[in-house]
């Protein structure tokens, strides 16, 4: 037996599997996606940093592990929450099983758990801390022994320090995005364009939808300076997805603000927050968050609606875009919330979900057809002033 023991005090019990020690807990904050396929490609999206991952699809593995489809090389998920998880036996061609990946690859697996009744429990009481342990003592005495009586309820407030920031840190610059984004800028050869993408936790396939468009592409880590970007010459600049709150990157948000007026730029979920609070406007903390791969935005201005790809745990304030310049064109219709934004005078777009997102919806690639026409439209305008924002 192993279990999942949240903040709460509430325990789900299942059996081990993956990297498991002798002893010990785990702690992450606990969140769930609803997509019925695509365990590979969440495993290893670096936005799951620090927390463990519950699928709500019954039947987890079946199709195996093939390790080109990847998001990621580095791998910073705490955990992984199944009902049942299958061998994938099944799969002709891949390279290995998922719980041989987890076992690899340090993951600390949960299976055979009741995920429904997880599931209904964070909806209902919003995204919380767990840790996973061989022992549920260990892990009620991880969060101070007697738990009776401290059940928490709908409050998600203090899950935050699990969500931004290593385990066990609390001072800036310890953001889960430091460690989950590449270490030295690269370069991806192309016939086109240069464009520049600044690395959060970059998920491969945002490259690979970059690179099918023939531009050439630099990557770079989160920490570079807006000078070193400019210095290029890139055509555009991405904002990349990666994990953790938004709000913790002052000095990721003070780059891009000098960015802002000089660069076309395309951000891309926690790319798309950073935009956002660079230009003066504020984010939160959702109730329990938006993972899966049918989430219906739209288009206020075209009532075009389409099936998206999301994941994230905080989304942009809506009212606080007042006066930045920039506008909330689409909006997700299960609870309204800003799912994209255009500016109103430099050419910067961006959107909540996964544009990228694979395996699909496919339909969301006009996000990088607009942006390579905003990259011709206008180019780039190294002496352009700074736009006058009020920062918060
Ligand atoms: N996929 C992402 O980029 C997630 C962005 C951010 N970490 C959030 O949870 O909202």
């Amino acid at each position: 037996m192993a279990y999942l023991i949240l903040r709460d005090g509430v325990v789900f019990k299942g059996e081990a599997f993956g990297a498991w020690p002798a002893q010990g807990v785990r702690a992450g904050e606990v969140v769930f996606n609803t997509s019925m396929s695509g365990y590979q490609e969440m495993v290893t999206d670096l936005s799951y940093a620090g927390q463990i991952l519950v699928l709500t699809q019954p039947q987890i593995g079946n199709y195996g592990w093939h390790d080109e489809e990847s998001e990621a090389e580095r791998i910073l998920l705490r955990g992984l929450v199944v009902r049942e998880l299958c061998g994938g036996e099944g799969s002709l061609h891949a390279d290995r099983s998922l719980a041989d990946f987890c076992s690899r690859r340090g993951i600390w697996g949960l299976k055979g758990a009741d995920t429904r009744a997880l599931t209904r429990h964070i909806r209902r009481y919003g995204t919380l801390p767990g840790v996973l342990a061989m022992r549920a003592e260990e892990g009620l005495e991880y969060w101070g022994g007697n738990l009776s009586g401290r059940r928490q309820s709908g409050n998600c407030s203090d899950s935050g320090s699990f969500s931004g920031r290593f385990e066990g840190e609390s001072t800036a610059g310890r953001h889960w995005v430091y460690r989950a984004c590449i270490r030295e800028a690269y370069e991806i050869p192309g016939p086109g364009e240069l464009l520049a993408v600044l690395d959060f936790g970059a998920k491969r396939n945002i490259l690979r939808e970059l690179s099918r468009r023939g531009f050439r592409i630099k990557v770079f880590p989160a920490w570079t300076e807006a000078g070193e970007i400019l210095d290029c010459h890139p055509a555009g600049l991405v904002l990349t997805n990666g994990p953790g709150d938004p709000g913790e990157l002052p000095e990721i948000v003070k780059n891009i603000r000098v960015l802002l007026p000089r660069l076309p730029i395309l951000g891309i979920c926690l790319g798309h927050q950073l935009l956002a609070l660079a230009a003066g406007g504020t984010t939160y903390k959702l109730p329990f968050g938006h993972r899966g791969a049918n989430h219906p935005v739209q288009d206020v201005r075209t009532l075009r609606t389409t099936m998206t790809s999301q994941n994230h745990g905080y989304a942009v304030e809506e009212g606080s875009l007042k006066g930045t310049g920039f506008q909330a064109v689409l909006k997700n219709l299960n609870d309204g919330t800003v799912e994209g934004m255009e500016h109103r005078d430099y050419p910067i777009i961006s959107v909540q979900y996964h544009p990228e997102g694979a395996p699909g919806p496919e339909e969301n690639q006009a996000v990088f057809e607009r942006f390579a026409e905003l990259l011709s439209g206008r180019g780039h305008s190294p002496d352009a002033p700074l736009p006058a924002v009020q920062m918060a």
